[in-house]
C-alpha cells in the first residue's frame, strides 16, 4: 500500500476521535472492492456501534483498523497514530475480540488467559495472575475458571474472548459480532457487560448485524450498505431523522381509517385492530377529537418510536439481513 500522506506539521489529531479513518478503500486482490472510500469517525468515550448487513465490509474495515490488512488506498487513525504504520504502538492500548476467541479447548478457562497473557510482550508478568483474576471476575467466569474451555457453552468462551482483551487497561475495545450464534441470555450478558466497560470510560467499537442490539447498547452508530458508509450519528438523531408512525388500536377500523383519511393522514393500513398511518403536522388532539366525535371506540392512540430499522430502510431503501 502507499504511505498514508503526511500528516498535518503538527501531526496530531487524536482530538478527532478515537478512531479516524479518511476515504479508506479496501480492493481485494480478486477485484472485490469490499470497504469504499470510508469516512468513520468515532468520538472518545462513545459505545459506536458498526452496523451493515453480512458482506457490507465491516470485517473488513475493523482488520484494517487492526493493521491486520493493508488498505488499498486511504488512510485510518487509531488513538492519534497513524495504522498500520504505528499499529505496534497502538494496539497494546487495544482490546479486540475479533472472529471469536482462539481458545485451547483443553486448558481451563483461566489458563488460556494466563497462556494469552504470556505470549504479550508488554504484560508484566508479577501481576499476571492477578490481572487473569480480575478479567475472570469481570466477565462472571470465575467459577468456572477450573473448567476447561471446550465444556464451555459459546457464551462462556466469548465471555472468555472478552476477558482476554481485558487483561490491560484499554483505552479502546473492538469487538467484531461479538454476539454472534449466541441465545438471548448470552446476548443479553454481553450488552451489560459492554455497558459495564463504557461506563468506567472505554471507547467500545462493536459490529453488529442486529439492529436491535446496537439501538439498545450503542450512543453512537454507522451504518454500512455494500463497502459505503451510509449515515453515521448518534444513535438518537439516527432514529430521530424520522418521525414514528402514528397506531390507532379500536374495534371499529372501517370508521377510523375513513376519519383518519379525511384529517389528513396518509398511507393509512390496517392490521387487526391496528390502523397506522402518516400523521399530518399538527396537533395529534385534533385527530382523537374527531376519531371520538365520529363514534370510533379508541383504545389506544400514539406514535409508535422509530427504529434503527426503519432508519436504515429509509436511508437504503433495503430491509436489513437480519438473518444474517
Ligand atoms: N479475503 C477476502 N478476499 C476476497 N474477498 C473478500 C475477502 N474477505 C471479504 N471479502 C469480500 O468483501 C466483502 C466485505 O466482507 P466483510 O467480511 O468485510 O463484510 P462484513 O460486513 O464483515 O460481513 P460479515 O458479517 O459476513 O463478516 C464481501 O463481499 C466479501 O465477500
Amino acid at each position: 500500500m502507499s504511505e498514508p500522506p503526511a500528516t498535518a506539521p503538527d501531526g496530531d489529531d487524536a482530538d478527532d476521535g478515537v478512531i479516524v479513518t479518511r476515504a479508506l478503500t479496501k480492493r481485494y486482490r480478486g477485484g472485490q472492492l469490499a470497504v469504499d472510500a470510508l469516512d468513520l469517525t468515532v468520538p472518545a468515550g462513545s459505545v459506536f456501534g458498526f452496523l451493515g448487513p453480512n458482506g457490507s465490509g465491516k470485517t473488513t474495515t475493523i482488520r484494517m483498523l487492526m493493521g491486520l490488512i493493508e488498505p488499498t488506498s486511504g488512510t485510518a487513525r487509531v488513538l492519534g497514530r497513524p495504522v498500520p504504520r504505528d499499529a505496534r504502538a497502538v494496539l497494546p492500548q487495544v482490546g479486540a475480540l475479533i472472529e471469536g476467541p482462539a481458545l485451547y479447548g483443553f486448558l481451563s478457562g483461566r489458563d488460556n488467559l494466563l497462556r494469552y497473557d504470556a505470549a504479550d510482550p508488554t504484560a508484566d508478568p508479577r501481576t499476571r495472575r492477578h490481572r487473569v483474576a480480575a478479567a475472570l471476575d469481570r466477565v462472571g467466569l470465575t467459577a468456572a475458571a477450573g473448567k476447561k474451555a471446550k465444556a464451555y457453552s459459546l457464551g462462556m468462551k466469548q465471555r472468555l474472548g472478552l476477558a482476554a482483551a481485558l487483561l490491560q487497561p484499554r483505552r479502546l475495545l473492538v469487538l467484531d459480532e461479538p454476539t454472534n450464534g449466541l441465545d438471548p441470555q448470552g446476548m443479553r450478558e454481553i450488552r451489560t457487560l459492554v455497558r459495564e466497560l463504557a461506563d468506567d470510560g472505554t471507547t467500545v467499537f462493536v459490529s453488529s448485524h442486529l439492529l436491535d442490539e446496537i439501538e439498545q447498547v450503542c450512543t453512537h452508530a454507522a451504518v454500512m450498505a455494500q463497502g459505503r458508509l451510509i449515515t453515521q450519528g448518534t444513535v438518537t438523531d439516527l432514529a430521530a431523522g424520522l418521525r414514528g408512525r402514528l397506531v390507532v388500536t379500536t374495534p371499529d377500523t372501517g370508521d377510523a381509517v375513513r376519519v383518519l383519511e379525511e384529517n389528513g393522514v396518509t398511507d393509512v393500513v390496517v392490521a387487526g385492530d391496528r390502523v397506522r398511518g402518516e400523521a399530518p403536522e399538527g396537533e395529534l388532539a385534533d385527530l382523537t377529537a374527531a376519531l371520538v366525535k365520529a363514534g370510533v371506540r379508541v383504545r389506544g392512540f400514539g406514535i409508535e418510536r422509530a427504529s434503527l430499522e426503519d432508519a436504515f430502510m429509509a436511508l437504503t431503501g433495503e430491509g436489513f439481513d437480519v438473518a444474517g
